[in-house]
């Protein structure tokens, strides 16, 4: 925390290869690509101008819509039928397609595929590099039998990898067909999706455009950063609010003030339900999805604590936000899930501290100019998600929860999810 607050100038680079490749600088359970290229660094403007750009997040408003209502219309569906809800998975496949939608105008998740750790399925296979990812690997703590990859998690992880990469180049293919069809000369549908965005750019240095490899390892990140990170919030939110059933009946409570007899939740009515976004932070608090954030490097010899330590240039800086969000003199009773301590009328001190980067004690995007780009759009993800699942259901225990306790432990993957994914039982109201 020390180092943030004096020091953020010194640590917003991250000067790793190029960490667009988010997994590249992660562990040796990595495979590494070629990313501090000029192509790459054009792929980010056209990211930053197409994808992150906040005139797509208005225009994509209406396919957010309709991705949570289908999740709404699936737990009622499985709800109707008594058996729990998973909603990690369910949460998961509706980031996965609402992402799929926006890059190939097609869903590549099923919410109906209950086994979701198939290694056929596009969301199988992508929760399998998640998990895989986190897995302790003995190369990180001893680089030189790293060669070896001695527990096979590498190899694991590159198949995994093949297999999303061949899944994600078919939809190129079958955009490229069409495109060649519709138009005859290759020219983009008049749907324009951001595949047809990348497919077209011509801004690179040489002009002829992104190959296929740098397509490809861009498509991989953007689903494997962006999808169980939110669903995962969302996930972790049910759980704490099952155990603190005061604080969903008051979720449910503003819900019901703010939408009236209105069945769905939109987005204008996010900045109105201010216990909602109280739980939503009390969540990214305690279970923030990237606990450690991504690796940061001093840019500066720099000294932190009056002297006491030098940070020196190019040390590779690991970020604890799991820690500070649990810091005792920061947060009073920091372990108790307690979404007052964000509002206004009720503040223990925290009221109008925010998680977009400024408030160095609530960091689960990072900070800085490297944070995650696709804040917005995971803000309005996951409280639209959480809302709707709030207002349209009955949530409880199924009964082994309520004798044995609800797991709240944690599993480390790419992110920090449930070890033991919640099963809820919900009842349409
Ligand atoms: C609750 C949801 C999410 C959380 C908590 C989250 C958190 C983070 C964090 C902590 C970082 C690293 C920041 C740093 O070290 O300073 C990051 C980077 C990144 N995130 Fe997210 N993220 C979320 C959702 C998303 C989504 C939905 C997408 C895309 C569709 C996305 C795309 C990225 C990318 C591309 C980077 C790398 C940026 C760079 O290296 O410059 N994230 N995210």
């Amino acid at each position: 925390r020390d180092v943030l607050h004096r020091h953020d100038a010194a640590l917003s680079g991250r000067s790793l290869p190029d960490a667009t490749h988010v997994f590249a600088h992660y562990t040796h359970s990595m495979v590494w690509h070629p990313t501090s290229s000029p192509r790459w660094r054009a792929l980010r403007k056209v990211c930053s101008a197409e994808l992150f750009a906040p005139h797509r997040l208005t225009t994509n408003q209406s396919l957010r819509r309709d991705k949570v209502w289908q999740l709404v219309s699936h737990v009622e569906r499985v709800a109707y039928s008594g058996m729990p809800i998973a909603v990690r998975r369910l949460t998961f496949a509706t980031v996965i397609n609402l992402l799929s939608s926006t890059i190939f105008s097609a869903d590549v998740a099923n919410l109906d595929d209950c086994k979701g750790s198939s290694e056929s399925s596009f969301q199988g296979v992508l929760a399998e590099v998640i998990a895989t990812v986190g897995l302790p690997n003995m190369s990180d703590f001893f680089p030189e039998i790293a060669r070896f990859d001695p527990q096979g998690i590498r190899r694991r992880i590159k198949g995994l990898f093949q297999r999303l990469h061949d899944m994600i180049d078919d939809r190129i293919e079958l955009r490229l067909r069409e495109r060649a069809t519709t138009a005859g000369n290759g020219e983009p549908p008049a749907n324009k999706n951001f595949l047809d965005v990348l497919l077209d750019y011509r801004g690179t240095d040489d002009g002829k455009g992104f190959d296929r490899q740098t397509l490809l390892t861009l498509l991989l990140d953007l689903f494997s950063v962006g999808t169980d990170t939110s669903a995962a919030t969302v996930e972790w939110a049910i759980a704490e609010l099952l155990l603190y059933p005061k604080s969903m009946a008051r979720a449910q409570s503003e819900l019901a003030q703010v939408l009236g007899s209105r069945p769905e939740v939109e987005e204008s009515d996010i900045d109105k339900l201010k216990y909602l976004q109280a739980i939503v932070k009390e969540t990214f608090r305690i279970h923030p999805p990237a606990p450690l954030l991504l690796p940061h490097e001093a840019k500066d010899t720099t000294q932190i604590q009056d002297g006491r330590y030098t940070v020196p240039l190019g040390t590779r800086i690991v970020v604890n936000v799991w820690a500070i969000g649990r810091d005792g003199e920061v947060w009073p009773e920091p372990e108790k899930f307690m979404p007052e301590r964000f509002l206004e009328e009720e503040s223990s001190g925290a009221a109008g501290v925010d998680f977009r980067g400024r408030d160095l004690e609530l960091l689960p995007f990072g900070s800085g100019r490297r944070m995650c780009p696709e804040m917005p759009l995971a803000h309005r993800m996951v409280h639209l998600m959480l809302a709707s699942l709030l207002h349209r259901f009955e949530w409880r225990m199924r009964p082994e929860d309520v004798k044995n306790g609800l797991d709240m432990s944690e599993r480390v993957g790419l992110n920090l999810a449930m070890a033991k994914p919640v099963q809820a039982m919900a009842t349409p109201v």
